[in-house]
């Protein structure tokens, strides 16, 4: 059964009792551009207490940079780039480490340019994302984009994520490269979030975007290396021996079940789940004892404001 914290004695509980707090980051630190009550204050307050604090996201439409300046923008100081992974950095690893992608081989990408510069930075050149040639102007279907009807056959690898900026061409684009050469071309997912936390409502996720190619070219993601995925966690264990050797002293904190307390509990951490993104206290208290959060609170800054 999860423990809702709601008293100074919960909280500092939380806060004495974990050494390494993971964050997650749409629906925990922030709704888009808008931050949620007390984080900056939360943080400090971990950081005073000499707590290692890093950041874990599904959100492939910014690179590890990109999230660097939209801290500082939003006030959150201090945060280094060791410190922040994306899934938009997962999949260009995995590319990279795993794959084994030669770096004269494309990448088509269907997402935004978190993908396009994590891959950059890796040394691959990619195609389609952001490309400004993808976008239709008024309600005309361009039958005859070149990127439609002549694909580059360099293309080595498919990458899908979130993207804000879909149209019916780089669907259409992004299935003929999934079809192509007996659907041999590695289909990377960065996640699987079926839906997108704005404030107050829920939007259309990576993972509702990225199923709609999979069915049309009835195929499924060759890899997805997003939470709950440990690819993430087994980095952040590489660089942080205290929390690989004791686990335990570290606790996942996140608003979605099937990814954020799913990659913190497979990890072997706690976990806290909190009310401002995707789940409800009605969906929480009905989790069984295995997939039930550790503790759950209405928002992360209840930490800070029960504490002080
Ligand atoms: O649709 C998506 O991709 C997700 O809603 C988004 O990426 C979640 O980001 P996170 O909560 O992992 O920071
Ligand atoms: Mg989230």
């Amino acid at each position: 059964m999860s423990q809702k914290i709601t008293t100074k004695e919960q909280a500092k509980a939380v806060i004495d009792n974990y050494d390494y707090f993971i964050f997650d980051c749409d629906g925990v630190l922030w709704l888009g551009d808008h931050l949620l009550p007390h984080v900056c204050e939360t943080l400090d307050l971990l950081k005073e207490a000499n707590k290692t604090v890093l950041f874990v996201t599904n959100n492939s439409t910014k690179s590890r940079n990109a999230y660097l300046s939209k801290f500082d923008k939003l006030g959150v100081q201090g945060i280094t780039k060791s410190e922040v992974f994306g899934s938009s950095y997962a999949s260009a690893v995995y590319i990279d480490k795993i794959l084994k992608l030669p770096k004269d081989k494309k990448i088509w990408v269907l997402g935004e340019e978190g993908i396009e510069r994590e891959l950059h930075e890796l040394g691959y050149t990619t195609i389609g994302g952001t490309d400004p040639t993808l976008v239709e102007h008024g309600v005309h279907f361009d039958h005859d984009h070149p990127l439609l009807t002549e694909l580059d056959d360099n293309v080595g690898a498919v990458v899908t994520g979130l993207t804000f900026n879909l149209n019916y061409l780089k669907l259409s684009i992004t299935m003929q490269y999934l079809l192509k050469d007996n659907k041999s071309i590695p289909f990377i997912a960065t996640n699987i979030d079926s839906t997108f936390p704005m404030k107050g409502k829920l939007l259309i996720g990576a993972g509702s975007i990225i199923e709609t190619v999979a069915y049309a070219s009835g195929r499924q993601p060759d890899a997805i290396c997003g939470k709950p995925n440990q690819s993430m966690m087994n980095s952040i264990k590489a660089d942080n021996p205290g929390l690989s050797s004791k686990p335990s002293r570290g606790l996942m904190i996140g608003d979605r079940l099937n990814t954020d307390m799913k990659f913190g509990r497979d990890g072997g951490l706690d976990t806290l789940l909190v009310l401002t993104g995707i789940e409800t206290e009605q969906g929480v208290l009905s989790q069984d004892a295995s997939t039930a959060p550790t503790y759950y609170a209405d928002k992360l800054g209840d930490l800070y404001e029960l504490f002080k």
